[in-house]
C-alpha cells in the first residue's frame, strides 16, 4: 500500500463504488452528529479508499441537511489523507455543456445557515480559502477523467446555493453576472471544512443540465439530472479507478497538510476543554503532536 487514503464522495447518482476491493460498510461514529452514511473502505490499486455517498445509499438526505462536519470529521477519522468529491451541477457558461466534467478551483458561498466551521468560541481559528481546492489533486482527476473517456474541462467557479429548489431564471442570470460557471448545493460548506480539517480537496463536477438562464430553454428538473448523470456515471467510476491507479506510490506532503498552522488566534489559558475534545480528529495535528 502507499501512503494515499482517498475519500471519495459520491453525489447524486453515485452511491457506492464497484471499483474497490475487500470493500465492507464500516460505521464511523463522530462528536459532530450522524454522517450520512457508513464509509465503504477497502482499496483500489495501492491506495486506500473511504467511500462515503454524499446524500447517502438511497439519496435520502437533502442538501440543506448534510451535515458536512460530520462527514468530514468522519472521512478524517478513517484515515483520509485527501477528498476527491464528486457533484452533479448545473451549467451557467456556453462553454460547459451537459455531459461535460469540469474541476472545480473557485467556490461563490450563497449558502444559508448551514454550520461551516469547526471551530467556536474557546477555539477561534482562520484558515485560508483564497485557493480552495488542491491543484494536484484537480488535475490529476481531470487527466483521469479524459483516460476513462470523458471530456473534462479545468477550472470552474462553483456557486453552491441553498435549494432544494433549482434556481430562478433571474438568479440564474446573477449567478452567471457574478462570475459563476456551474451552480450546485452542496459543494458548501464541504469544501471549507476540508481544509479546516487540513484535508487536500478537489470536486469534480459533472455538468447535467443547463439550470435556467437560457431563455428558450425548458428549465431544469431532477428527471434531466439523473438521465444525464446515469450517462455520466459509468465514467465517473472508471475515472475513480485511474484517479487512484494513477496516483504516484509516495504522496508528498500537500501545504494543506498545514492549513491549521497560524491559523488558531485563542490563547490556550483560553481554550474551550470540550470544544477541543471535538477536535481530535480534525486539528489533532496541533492539540496531540508527535
Ligand atoms: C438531484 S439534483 C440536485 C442535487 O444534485 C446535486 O447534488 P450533489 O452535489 O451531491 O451531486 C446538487 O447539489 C443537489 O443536491
Ligand atoms: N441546475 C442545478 N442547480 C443546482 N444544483 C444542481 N445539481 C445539478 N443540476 C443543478
Amino acid at each position: 500500500m502507499s501512503d494515499w487514503t482517498i475519500g471519495i464522495i459520491g453525489g447524486s447518482g453515485l452511491y457506492a463504488m464497484d471499483a474497490l476491493e475487500d470493500a465492507q460498510w464500516i460505521k464511523v461514529n463522530s462528536p459532530w452528529g450522524e454522517p450520512s452514511d457508513e464509509i465503504l473502505c477497502g482499496t483500489i490499486g495501492h491506495v486506500r479508499v473511504r467511500f462515503l455517498p454524499r446524500h447517502g445509499r438511497g439519496h435520502r438526505i437533502l442538501p440543506s441537511s448534510l451535515n458536512a462536519r460530520a462527514n468530514i470529521d468522519a472521512l478524517k477519522r478513517a484515515g483520509c489523507t485527501d477528498i476527491l468529491a464528486i457533484s452533479a451541477v448545473g451549467s451557467l457558461s456556453e462553454e460547459l455543456p451537459p455531459g461535460r466534467f469540469v474541476t472545480v478551483d473557485q467556490f461563490i458561498d450563497n449558502t444559508k445557515g448551514r454550520p461551516s466551521t469547526f471551530f467556536g468560541d474557546g477555539f477561534v481559528a482562520h484558515v485560508s480559502m483564497a485557493e480552495p481546492v488542491c491543484t494536484r489533486l484537480s488535475k490529476h482527476a481531470a487527466k483521469a477523467v479524459a483516460a476513462a473517456g470523458g471530456e473534462c474541462s479545468e477550472g470552474a467557479t462553483y456557486l453552491a446555493m441553498e435549494g432544494p429548489q433549482f434556481s430562478s431564471r433571474a438568479e440564474s442570470k446573477l449567478y452567471r453576472h457574478w462570475g459563476a460557471e456551474v451552480v450546485g448545493m452542496t459543494g458548501m460548506p464541504e469544501a471549507k471544512l476540508a481544509r479546516e480539517a487540513e484535508l487536500p480537496y478537489a470536486l469534480l463536477a459533472m455538468v447535467t443540465d443547463w439550470d435556467s438562464w437560457r431563455d428558450n430553454e425548458a428549465s431544469v428538473d431532477v428527471a434531466e439530472v439523473i438521465a444525464q448523470m446515469n450517462k455520466n456515471a459509468a465514467i465517473a467510476r472508471k475515472a475513480v479507478e485511474v484517479f487512484c491507479k494513477g496516483l504516484p506510490k509516495k504522496r508528498n506532503p500537500s501545504p494543506i497538510d498545514h492549513a491549521l498552522t497560524d491559523a488558531v488566534i485563542t490563547a490556550p489559558e483560553h481554550h474551550d476543554k470540550e470544544l477541543l475534545t471535538k477536535l481530535d480528529a480534525v486539528a489533532g495535528r496541533l492539540l496531540h503532536p508527535g
